[in-house]
């Protein structure tokens, strides 16, 4: 089986998996679905964001099935900001952004500040399909995330904060070279580090 062919089938998997535990409100919400993300894993991962008070913090706007972080980005204590697909093959752009400030359709399906200032968040809250204990992640197949955080890497600390929902955890997700392993996962469990 080729690389490509082992993402697709580890997507398929983990996208039946995140459906379904998004299905059950596994986030330590209400069973249902509705409070998905917003029980124990908001907690957990605005426990995890504490320490960055102050810093330009990324996040995204749940799409599909992915676990919810607005209620956690709500919490934080400074600049907020919002992806934003500029081109395909190319890193993402940050737009800033407040709970409740007005969104517009973006590239792929995605809702994106209908305007604001560009900003370099120095965390990131980063969307997965599928999450190994080496911190290696699976997404939409884009490399958005991959060539952002090397981008942002090669130019300071960041950190990156894969969130989900604990059922997304893969033994091993085939990784390729251009791979940005994440800094921490956090899951309804609570907060995971990496162990290469
Ligand atoms: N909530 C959220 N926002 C995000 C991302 C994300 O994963 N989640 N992104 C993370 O990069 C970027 C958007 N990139 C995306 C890339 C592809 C698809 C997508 O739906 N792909 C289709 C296949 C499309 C095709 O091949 O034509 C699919 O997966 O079925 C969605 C978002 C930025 N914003
Ligand atoms: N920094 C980079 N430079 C060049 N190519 C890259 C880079 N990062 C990723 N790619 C390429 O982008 C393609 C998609 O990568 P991958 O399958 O890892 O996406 P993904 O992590 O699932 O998606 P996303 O990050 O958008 O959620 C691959 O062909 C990969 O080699």
């Amino acid at each position: 089986m080729s690389l490509a062919e082992a993402k697709a089938a580890a997507r398929r998997v983990a996208q039946a998996a995140r459906a379904a535990a998004h299905a059950a409100g596994q986030a330590g919400g209400q069973a249902g679905g509705q409070g998905a993300g917003q029980g124990a894993a908001a907690d957990h991962l605005a426990a995890v964001l504490a320490p960055h008070a102050g810093r330009v913090l990324a996040g995204y706007m749940p799409m599909r099935t992915e676990i919810d972080p607005v209620p956690a980005l709500a919490r934080h204590r400074g600049p907020l900001c919002l992806p934003v697909v500029t081109a395909p093959a190319a890193p993402l752009a940050f737009r800033a952004w407040r709970p409740g400030a007005p969104l517009v359709p973006g590239a792929f399906g995605t809702l994106v500040p209908a305007a604001g200032d560009w900003l370099v968040p120095g965390v990131l809250v980063v969307p997965l399909l599928a999450f190994d204990r080496r911190g290696y992640r699976l997404g939409y197949g884009g490399g958005f995330y991959d060539r952002t955080l090397q981008a942002l890497r090669a130019g300071g600390a960041v950190r990156a904060i894969g969130f989900a929902f604990a059922a997304q955890e893969l033994p091993e997700v085939p990784t390729d070279a251009t791979d940005q392993p994440l800094d921490l996962i956090v899951t309804e469990r609570g907060a995971l580090v990496p162990q290469p």
